[in-house]
């Protein structure tokens, strides 16, 4: 652990409103270093649009948002030399480059550029990607794009990554797969904040889980705590169960 004692993130009575709709009330949460947390919910419940406010693309109406015990900044390069990383649901690669040439970019934008090609090449091997790095991200099926989407964003070795629906889309073998992943950043130091709809893997790999239903933070806890919690049957649980 560093001698650093605050939270890789901390969100504290962020309220978000888009126009009349309060898509986010009163929510705060931590995520530790070293700790891996789920954000859990029905559809519209509100959990993309904390991982956007944590990434300073909405502007909350009240709260705050710090990273490492400093305001979170307001811009992706900031962000990137503040230490984090976000995979997107549509996976936002680009396409006509190579998958190599992909997981290059943040590294260009840090500005390590000597190092940038070994850091890339061995992240691409780490996820076992190494034979595909000159191969157009276009021609790749839908899960190893996912893999280059996942490639890019640990390539900075974030200390808080930020996963939007890593298991959606994915083969069992391939949420298998993604979940020895998610455990072994843990380890690593990498702070992990996710939005899944696959409570299985959520189960699986989260230390603690924050429920939102409606916009409001309904429960949290350890994946056990939160399974058995009535609130959570009825907002989220009970609809996957019906
Ligand atoms: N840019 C926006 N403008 C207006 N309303 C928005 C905007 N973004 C989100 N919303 C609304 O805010 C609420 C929360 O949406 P959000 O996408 O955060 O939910 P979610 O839990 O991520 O949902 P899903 O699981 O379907 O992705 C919803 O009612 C949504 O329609």
């Amino acid at each position: 652990m560093s001698g650093n004692a605050s939270p890789r993130l901390t969100v504290s009575a962020l309220t978000v409103a888009f126009g009349g709709l309060t898509a986010l009330k009163n929510v705060s949460f931590t995520v530790e270093a070293d700790e891996t947390v789920a954000l859990i919910g029905p559809n519209g419940a509100g959990k993309t649009t904390v991982f956007n406010a944590v990434c300073s693309l909405v502007r909350p109406k009240s709260g705050s948002i710090s990273i490492n015990g400093r305001p979170a900044p307001d811009s992706t390069s900031a962000l990137l030399e503040q230490g984090v990383s976000r995979t997107l649901q549509g996976l936002g690669l680009f396409s006509g480059l190579t998958v190599l040439e992909n997981v290059l970019v943040p590294l260009t934008s840090l500005r390590q550029r000597t190092a940038a090609a070994q850091t890339a090449a061995a992240m691409l091997e780490r996820l076992s990607l190494g034979s595909y790095a000159q191969a157009p991200v276009d021609s790749l099926p839908y899960a190893m794009r996912k893999r280059v989407a996942l490639a890019r964003a640990l390539v900075t070795n974030p200390s808080l990554l930020l996963l939007d629906e890593p298991a959606g889309g994915l083969s069992r073998e391939d949420i298998s797969d993604l979940a020895d992943l998610v455990r072994s950043l843990r380890t690593q130091g990498n702070a992990v904040l996710l939005v899944e709809h696959h409570v299985d893997f959520v189960m699986e790999v989260a230390d603690r889980v924050v429920v939102l239903d409606f916009g409001e933070v309904v429960a949290i806890g350890t994946p056990d705590e939160v399974r058995s919690d009535p609130a959570v049957e009825a907002a989220y649980l009970g609809l996957e169960a019906a």
